[in-house]
């Protein structure tokens, strides 16, 4: 691992706070930091190297996954110092290359230097453009560029932003933040299959019926209304979280594409995606906002209620569809996928369902299609659910077998994520192309809300969703699991 700079814009907002920090400690107490390495926070109010170490310091006493340790915190915290910095302000990147050079000339560690736009989507422009007149990019190491979500709004505003970037960084250095390829069941479904040759031998085309993505959330729209309400559940989640999700099952499940794991193939996925068109919309996806419910015993208001979001709004917190994907491997098993706020309960999932009609349901009664499920979050698990007979009613019941690992320790896939570009491995990042073709999927879809071709569906807080999605897949005779 290469010594390095880590130079972190943003660095007092909630990102940085909850998750960036804490993911650096826990990447200090694995050893898997460099050994000299200089972060530099930046925002725009004064606050002394010292005050930052304490805020630093407060963060990880209330995010990090493992706690604190008085031994070594010193240590971790002499790594950070703090700018006071204005990005719109040219002369500021003067003054934060020479403290960048200083530190770097200090600790003795070479120009290799990793940016990481921890700020509004607004402020990209102007920090790569003055990354590159300031002559910080102009290093004699490496530089990568390390982007959080939203990449844009939709297909032109992602190509625009792309373009922005690419003025300064390449491709290979430009590291696009999905979090939920960050995720350690996500990160380890390649190597899952291959260690595990009896998943490998159910995950057969002949035997799978569909394919169905969960992304359910309890919380609803928090403190988060302003860009939530413009962005809707089909930017927030489907473009990107559950379109990677997507590619990553079909990648992964079956074994014939299991061997390359290369970015063509992940392109391949999305690609094959078969479009829908906005006319055809209602027939596959459905859209829903969800009304005043209960959750857990506790009543929740409606999303039209929420601070910050207009009695009017006709902005969708859940979105499910039915997709096709036109390759040799999947032809005609379909992928259903879903994601709601304010539903029964908070779930990640990928569910396979297997085909059952050679199941004679008079000579074996009360049998019902085998499943297995990877549990993403918040559990890791997986699995597997096979019928087995009641002696006392002659009866077949289905039964699960779990296999999971003790998850509370995991790491955080910001850890994960973190280290990977340390490393300048972009595996696990999505990938210009990735991107570029969902928001191609995405585009008719979003045109069908604009002109209003689908129905905005309501859901009560605290259920699985609107019952048109269900309909959704009584078409197909499948159901949710
Ligand atoms: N928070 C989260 O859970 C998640 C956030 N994201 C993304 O991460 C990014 C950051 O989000 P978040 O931390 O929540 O945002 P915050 O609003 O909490 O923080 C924004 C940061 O940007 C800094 N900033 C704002 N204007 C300027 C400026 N002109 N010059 C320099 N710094 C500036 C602020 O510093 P100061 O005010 O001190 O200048 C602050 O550190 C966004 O793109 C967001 O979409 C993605 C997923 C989850
Ligand atoms: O990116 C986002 O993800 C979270 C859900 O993430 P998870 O890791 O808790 O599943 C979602 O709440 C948020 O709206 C969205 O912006």
């Amino acid at each position: 691992m290469e010594d390095m700079t880590l130079v972190l814009f943003g660095a007092t907002g909630d990102l940085a706070k909850r998750k960036l920090f804490p993911a650096l400690y826990n990447l200090y107490l694995d050893g898997k930091l460099p050994a000299k390495l200089s972060i530099i926070g930046l925002g725009r109010k004064y606050i002394s190297d010292e005050d930052f170490q304490s805020n630093v310091e407060k963060a990880l006493r209330a995010y990090s996954r493992r706690s604190v340790q008085a031994s070594n915190l010193p240590d971790f915290l002499s790594k950070f110092r703090y700018f006071t910095f204005d990005a719109t302000i040219k002369e500021s990147y003067e003054k934060l290359l020479e403290l960048v050079e200083s530190r770097e000339n200090e600790l003795g560690i070479p120009q290799n230097r990793l940016f990481y736009l921890s700020v509004a989507p607004s402020l990209v422009d102007v920090i790569t453009t003055n990354l590159h007149a300031s002559g910080l990019d102009q290093n004699e190491g490496w530089k990568r560029l390390i982007i959080e979500k939203p990449f844009g709004s939709n297909v032109k505003t992602a190509r625009r932003l792309n373009d922005k970037l690419r003025k300064t960084f390449s491709e290979e250095e430009i590291y696009r933040i999905d979090h939920y390829l960050g995720k350690p069941m996500v990160q380890s479904l390649n190597t899952l299959i291959l260690a595990n040759p009896v998943l490998d031998s159910l995950l057969d085309q002949k035997l799978i019926s569909n394919v169905q993505i969960t992304a359910s959330e309890v919380v609803g729209v928090e403190t988060r209304a302003d860009y939530y309400d413009k962005a809707g559940a089909i930017r927030d989640m489907v473009q990107n979280h559950l379109l990677q999700l997507v590619m990553m099952a079909a990648l992964y499940l079956p074994e014939n594409l299991a061997e390359n794991k290369s970015r063509a193939k992940k392109t391949g996925i999305i690609e094959s995606l078969r479009p829908i068109p906005k006319e055809e919309a209602h027939q596959h996806v459905v859209r829903g906002q969800y009304e005043a419910g209960e959750i857990h015993d506790v009543p929740v208001i409606g999303y039209t209620e929420e601070q910050g979001v207009g009695a009017s709004s006709k902005n969708d917190t859940y979105f499910a569809a039915r997709l096709a994907i036109d390759h040799p491997s999947w032809e005609g098993i379909p992928f259903y996928i879903r994601t709601g706020k304010r539903m029964d309960k908070k779930s990640t999932q990928i569910v396979v369902e297997f085909k059952h009609k050679m199941v004679d349901p008079d000579r074996l009664p009360g049998t019902s299609p085998n499943l297995l499920v990877l549990e993403i979050s918040p559990n890791e698990s997986i699995s597997l659910r096979v019928n087995l007979k009641e002696p006392s009613d002659n009866q077949f019941k289905p039964v699960w077998i779990d296999f999971s690992t003790n998850s509370e320790n995991q790491p955080e896939a910001y850890e994960l994520l973190l280290f990977d570009a340390i490393l300048g491995d972009s595996t696990f990042f999505a990938h210009w192309k990735e991107v570029e073709l969902s928001w191609e999927w995405i585009e008719p879809l979003l045109e069908a809300y604009q002109e209003d071709l689908l129905p905005l569906h309501t859901y009560r807080a605290g259920s699985t969703g609107p019952e048109a999605a269900d309909e959704l897949l009584q078409k197909g005779q499948h159901k949710w699991w």
